[in-house]
């Protein structure tokens, strides 16, 4: 291994690295929509650009080829992360899944995940929690029928409501759930300077955007102190409502995984307080963008809205509620679901990936330690791959086998290789369940005097790509609960 290592030092260049500025690199060329710069250069420099992001050596992958070369070929070397300060504060100290290392830590956390929180049978075994929390929601639309609505915070608190539900086995009152939620945006926030965190010691920037690195560390105590509290709460089960007797939730999961002597290691109680942030930061906004951006992109596109509208009430045909078995023959929501996620891939940089040794791409050597972007966002929109990648046409994805399970490259918005997102079926369930429910309970329109023209579509910065306006709609009641 190590003669093979020198004997790539030795034959083979290095790519070669896109000029920048002293000090800062290529920084200055990143902008605030960083998915769009990058790939605005990646268009005049190709679809492999290494780039000095302050110090840091960083990889930028823009085409499909590319992007199974890294996370499929030679996945095994990829498949660590970059140890950061702001994800270190947020993850225990890199013990949770999401930012650890490669190795044996990562692998028991994620072999949990996998095996026992978001397994098939989990996600099965919750369809109660999601059918509750959706009729909530039609609830509280039907409420405001024939007024205008604030989906975006309807569709967040839905969301949240399912992930708390999920995490500690009992609804959660407001001021919880508030506080969550407040928490799990201003991570993603923080989470914005993950491509180019090196910078910031030498010019003070992280000071600058949060105030203080103090008060990184106050919203990282913020988190532990509700996160004992659940805990607590579980051990002395004293929640103060009441819990499904019949009902598993995360936090029982683990506790009881760490009785488990099957386990490599020794469970603690910062694993699982560092298991339960990821579900948080990872399952919340990432499963609402989608929603959030379907229900914009259909209210744009009418003739898509009544033919995703036409399918779900005739499958549904006369019964109140869309069943998780009805959405099996909804395949036109699910070509809707699988356009928003090309065209707005909720986290449209994936995370980064870091290099744990030398290899070779395209003939180039590749140092350890380089830090590895794909832009899943770009690849999504790739003319090779994509007609006419701009318009929004779920048609594309109608009789065709094409998913985002990561086999194929040029549809990647939950990764590939060993670090696909594990939540994937988890997310698709709530997202499709409530997509369906709210166009088939509701007919949906803009505020009056707003025109399809005057809806704003950009994207606000950081490490997930929200809506930049909140959506507004107004819904109309057609389908009444008996
Ligand atoms: C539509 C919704 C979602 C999208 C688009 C999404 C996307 C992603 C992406 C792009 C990654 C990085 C993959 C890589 O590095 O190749 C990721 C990782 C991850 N996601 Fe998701 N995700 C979603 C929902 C969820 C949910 C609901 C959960 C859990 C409740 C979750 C948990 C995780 C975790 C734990 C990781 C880290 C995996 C690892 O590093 O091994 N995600 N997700």
């Amino acid at each position: 291994e190590r003669s093979r290592r020198r004997s790539i030092a030795r034959k083979i260049p290095l790519l070669p690295s896109l000029p920048g500025l002293p000090f800062i690199g290529n920084l200055h060329e990143l902008g605030s929509l960083r998915h769009h710069s990058l790939s605005r250069l990646s268009k005049k420099h190709g679809p492999l650009m290494l780039l000095h992001l302050g110090s840091i050596p960083t990889l930028v992958v823009s085409s499909s080829g590319f992007a199974q070369e890294f996370m499929k070929t030679q996945d095994v070397i990829f498949a660590s992360r970059p140890s950061l300060k702001v994800s270190r504060a947020l993850s225990y100290n890199n013990i949770d899944v999401a930012f650890s290392p490669y190795g044996d830590c990562w692998r028991q956390m994620r072999k949990i995940c996998m095996t026992h929180l978001l397994s098939g049978k989990m996600v099965q075994s919750i369809a109660s929690v999601r059918k509750e929390e959706v009729v909530g929601l039609l609830q509280r639309v039907s409420d405001r029928s024939g007024s205008v609505v604030c989906l975006t915070e309807m569709l967040n608190e839905l969301v949240n409501n399912v992930l708390c539900r999920v995490v500690l086995g009992s609804p959660l009152g407001d001021e919880r759930r508030k506080l969550i939620s407040n928490l799990v945006q201003r991570n993603s926030t923080i989470n914005t300077v993950l491509f180019i965190e090196d910078f910031f010691p030498r010019f003070g920037w992280l000071d600058r955007i949060f105030g203080s690195e103090n008060k990184i560390q106050s919203h990282f105590g913020a988190w532990d102190v509700l996160l004992d509290e659940f805990i607590e709460d579980h051990l002395t089960n004293k929640s103060n409502i009441d819990r499904a007797a019949d009902r598993i939730d995360f936090i029982q999961v683990l506790l009881q995984l760490q009785k488990d002597p099957n386990m490599e290691f020794a469970l603690t109680k910062d694993h699982i307080k560092a298991t339960l942030l990821d579900m948080f930061a990872a399952g919340i906004d990432t499963s609402f963008l989608v929603l959030d951006w379907s229900m914009s992109e259909l209210i744009r596109n009418p003739r898509v809205m009544k033919k995703v509208q036409d399918e779900v009430r005739s499958i549904a045909n006369g019964d109140d509620l869309v069943n998780e078995e009805h959405l099996q023959n909804m395949s036109y929501l699910k070509a809707v679901v699988k356009e928003i996620l090309r065209l707005h891939p909720p986290i449209p940089l994936l995370l980064p990936r870091e290099s744990t040794q030398d290899c070779e791409i395209a003939g180039y050597r590749i140092p350890k330690k380089t830090r590895v972007i794909v832009n899943a966002w770009s690849i999504g929109r790739d003319e090779q791959y994509w007609k006419a990648p701009e318009e929004f046409n779920p048609e594309r994805f109608m009789g065709s086998s094409l998913d985002f399970k990561g086999r194929e490259f040029y549809f990647i918005p939950f990764g590939a290789g060993r670090r696909i997102c594990p939540g994937m079926t988890f997310a698709t369930a709530v997202v499709e369940l409530t997509l369906a429910n709210l166009l088939h309970r509701f007919d949906w329109s803009l505020p009056k005097g707003v025109s399809v023209e005057d809806m704003a579509m950009e994207e606000s910065a950081g490490l997930v790509a929200p809506r930049k306006q909140k959506l507004e709609l107004v819904p109309i009641l057609v389908n009444k609960a008996n």
